[in-house]
């Protein structure tokens, strides 16, 4: 088993959605995520450069959702983890990402993917 960095119920805002009216507000979504990453290097020096800093990774995740606009949150997830692994150096990505107010029946929806170097 891979050590891992989390980040759990990060809410963004974001203009997401097919539909005409959704291209017109702001809906909130909520990521997951699991890096895998060694964690021993930082752990052995008690430095932050040696490890993913999920504070940086989270405040990337907002900026990057302010400033892209999809219809499909499978394409946001998919481009959005692209991103990330230009960035950021994890081995493998598990990225859940959930739209909780699309379907009013549900608790929440969304998509999760895995994706590796
Ligand atoms: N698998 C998906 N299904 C749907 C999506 C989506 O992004 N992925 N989006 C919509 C609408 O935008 C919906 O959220 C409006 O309530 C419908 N189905």
């Amino acid at each position: 088993m891979k050590d891992l960095v989390l980040i759990e119920g990060l809410h963004v805002d974001a203009v997401i959605g097919v539909y005409d009216w959704e291209k017109e507000i702001l809906q909130n979504l909520v990521f997951d995520l699991e890096m895998a990453h060694d964690n021993r290097p930082a752990a052995a020096t008690d430095d932050l450069s040696k490890t993913l800093d999920y504070e940086a990774i989270s405040n990337f995740i907002k900026q990057y959702c302010l400033e892209n606009t999809f219809e499909l949150i499978e394409t946001l997830a998919e481009r959005l983890c692209a991103k990330l692994m230009d960035v950021f150096e994890f081995e493998s990505i598990l990225m859940t990402l959930r739209k909780p107010g699309a379907v009013s029946a549900a608790r929440s929806v969304g998509v999760k993917i895995y994706r590796t170097r």
